[in-house]
């Protein structure tokens, strides 16, 4: 996303669902700008857009064909507009239209008709002589599967090699969800107006948007306190004045004393990835909750982090009188069974906060409402107690029906998932999406594929526990350590495993606090 500000208030990275998109479009006509103005405005950012691909102004008069693919709808007035930009500043432009251009209705009809340049039929079109398709055929308005000929010309496009600029969103994309109705443009770059969609950050959507391109056309950002959007992208505007941080003349149990639970002797590592990740992303203190067995592996292992037995649902009971204690996490390489929901249950009852992750989750498959009915128990002030941390197949595990429902997009899987387990969920991925029982959500948008590797999992827990540690509210604790660690693995480049993500966090720090 190009011209989003990082630093604001969470308006500023808000998503709008299409049809709050309309809204925004409403409210800004009934307040006195005129539809033409707004789609004037977004024809010319297109033609800014489409003159930066093709090398810069002047770059597209040489000869250079750019076909302008036109559909029924506004969407198609933008291109015109587009079309008619680029024309007056020497650009050798054809309109490809799917109608007739008097079928055109509003606005689109009034954008064909100041176009003074060649119009031709959709089927006229076979990818010869041009440098550059604009995608103008369906943005915001599409409503259902793409019928055979625009397919097809999809495909031929795609043979052509030829570069694409989608105007709003690529045709084919679902703005609501990031689904492919039938097929889609993969295009180089996209064009959107306003706020982005949930749908340009949610996958496969983001893999067909290109490089994000927002543009600002005159719609005023007070419309959002009417429209009122719960969903956002996960960018330090979402949560950066609610983050705890370290404060001058503060104490370390001012910073909380975070808790993870180790394995049995042989799976300890993944207790001491989240052990170390909490502690370098700002918990005061940190100790490893250890089996017996294992104290002796862990503590060979470890420096700053603390070792402390706890065998049974009795120690834990006699730790948890120490209400120093506020965060703990629970899963990694813990093992599945009767121990976890023990341990996860007499947690939550004594209203601390829980990351329940990997084997912690899985303990609760056949028995989801336990953990539930004990969350919703349990939501303190700054929001639930319980954080889950699934990948798709846990996730499965405590909502099989919602992970079945193919209508649900990610984003409104998540909120389901939320509301019912009274726990913020972060279901994990690329498009990994944080959702509170409240129907706040965050799409997130950074990261790098090599996150995709053993252990990582492990070392978000620990980011997220140091924030909830320190007082952080639940949803944007959970928003920050997902941000956090996805930036962690950008700064550290290619190459990356678990354990690096943790010594990227004094960086992510520096930037994030300068
Ligand atoms: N909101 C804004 O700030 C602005 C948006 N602009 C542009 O307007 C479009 C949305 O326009 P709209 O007319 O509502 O929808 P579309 O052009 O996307 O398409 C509607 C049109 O298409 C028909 N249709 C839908 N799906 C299909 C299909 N699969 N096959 C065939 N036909 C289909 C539907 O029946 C309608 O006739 C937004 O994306 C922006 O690009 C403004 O120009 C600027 C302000
Ligand atoms: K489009």
């Amino acid at each position: 996303m190009t011209d989003a500000p990082i630093a604001s208030g969470p308006y500023d990275v808000a998503l709008l669902t299409p049809d709050e998109m309309a809204s925004a479009d409403r409210l800004t006509i009934a307040g006195g700008i005129s539809g033409r103005t707004l789609m004037g405005a977004a024809g010319r950012a297109v033609a800014e857009v489409a003159q930066a691909m093709l090398g810069g102004p002047g770059g597209g008069g040489n000869g250079v064909r750019v076909a302008c693919l036109a559909g029924p709808g506004n969407n198609g007035g933008d291109a015109f507009v587009a079309a008619e930009t680029l024309r007056c500043e020497g650009v050798d432009v054809v309109v490809f239209s799917v109608c007739d251009i008097d079928r055109l209705a509003g606005d689109a009809a009034w954008a064909a008709a100041a176009y003074r340049g060649s119009v031709e039929p959709l089927g006229a079109f076979t990818g010869d002589g041009c440098a550059l398709v604009i995608d103008g055929l369906f943005g915001a308005g599409l409503s259902r599967p793409l019928d055979a000929e625009i397919a097809n010309l999809i495909e031929t496009v795609e043979r052509a090699g030829v570069p694409v600029l989608a105007i709003d969103l690529p045709s084919g994309l679902c703005g609501r969800s990031g689904a492919v109705l039938g097929k889609a443009f993969t295009a180089d770059r996209t064009v959107t107006f306003f706020r982005p969609k949930p749908g340009h950050f949610l996958e496969p959507g983001r893999s067909h948007c290109g490089v994000l391109d927002v543009r600002q056309i005159g719609i005023a950002p007070d419309v959002l306190e009417t429209i009122a959007p719960r969903q956002f992208v996960n960018r330090p505007a979402l949560w950066r004045a609610d983050l705890s941080l370290p404060v001058d003349a503060g104490h370390k149990y001012d910073r909380g004393h975070a808790v993870v639970f180790s394995g049995s002797a042989s799976r300890t590592g993944a207790a001491r990835l989240a052990a170390g990740a909490a502690l370098r992303a700002g918990a005061g203190l940190v100790t490893l909750f250890s089996p017996a067995g294992a104290i002796l592996v862990n503590a060979a292992q470890v420096t700053a982090v603390m070792v402390e037995r706890c065998d049974g649902e009795r120690d834990l009971a006699r730790h948890l009188d120490d209400s120093r204690l506020k965060a703990f996490v629970l899963g990694p390489g813990f093992g599945v069974g009767g121990t976890a929901r023990a341990y996860a249950t007499q947690i939550l009852k004594a209203g601390r906060f829980l990351i329940l992750d990997a084997d912690g989750i899985s303990s609760f498959a056949d028995r989801p409402e336990e953990l539930f009915d004990e969350a919703l128990g349990q939501a303190g002030e700054g929001g639930p107690n319980l954080v889950l941390t699934p990948h798709a197949g846990e996730f499965k595990r405590l909502f099989p029906d919602l992970a079945a429902k193919g209508s649900l997009s990610k984003l409104d899987r998540t909120r389901e998932a939320a509301v019912r387990s009274g726990a913020v969920v972060v279901l994990k991925g690329r498009d990994t999406v944080i959702a509170a029982p409240d129907g706040r959500a965050a799409i997130n948008a950074n990261g790098t594929p090599w996150l995709a590797s053993a252990g990582t999992g492990d070392v978000l827990t620990g980011m997220i526990c140091a924030q909830l540690s320190q007082g952080t509210p639940t949803f944007e604790a959970a928003c920050a350590g997902v941000w956090m660690h996805g930036r962690s693995a950008e700064l550290f480049g290619p190459g990356l495993i678990a354990e690096d993500l943790a010594g990227q966090l004094p960086a992510m720090f520096a930037e994030l606090l300068a």
